[in-house]
């Protein structure tokens, strides 16, 4: 799968393991930065990653930073995309699997590398459910983008 990937300099520190499990994966990888822990602010490079995904440059979005919660906030202005805060391997899945998530983000001062790797292997290998429910408020949401977008 092809996957965009970025982080803050606060998920920088995490950012190595997890692009090394991607390719080990035999996952395609598009990295946005941060290359390293200077300081950087993480709505820039949510953007890039959130753009990525909307250009089908890739399939998903992962987004490291602190908490993972300025990401997930950033990720979730930009229509079109549908972000979550993953720490928990439920809802790493059931996101993807009910809401069609397609950037998900994680704090690398919440969990260490072998509890991402694994919230992301869960999150990758879900797919969109087919029943109606999902797909109806799934619809709502795309009218709700293109709604505050006027
Ligand atoms: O977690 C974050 C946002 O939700 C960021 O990655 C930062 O860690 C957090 O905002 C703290 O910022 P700082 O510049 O690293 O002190």
């Amino acid at each position: 799968m092809k996957i965009a990937i970025g982080s803050d300099h606060a998920g920088f520190p995490l950012k190595g393991s997890v692009l090394e499990f991607l390719r080990k994966e035999g996952h395609e990888i598009i990295d946005f930065g941060s290359h390293n822990t200077d300081p950087v602010d993480f709505p820039v490079i949510t953007k890039q990653v959130c753009q990525a995904v909307l250009d089908n440059e890739a399939e998903r979005g992962i987004m490291i930073c602190g908490t993972g919660v300025g990401a997930s906030i950033a990720a979730n202005k930009v229509p079109g995309i549908r972000a979550s805060v993953c720490h928990d391997i439920y809802t790493a899945h059931q996101c993807v699997e009910h809401d069609d998530v397609n950037v998900m983000a994680i704090g690398a001062q919440i969990i260490g590398h072998t509890v991402a790797n694994e919230l992301i292997e869960r999150f990758l290998s879900a797919t969109f459910s087919t029943s109606e429910e999902f797909r109806r408020r799934v619809e709502m949401l795309h009218e709700m983008d293109n709604s505050n977008q006027k």
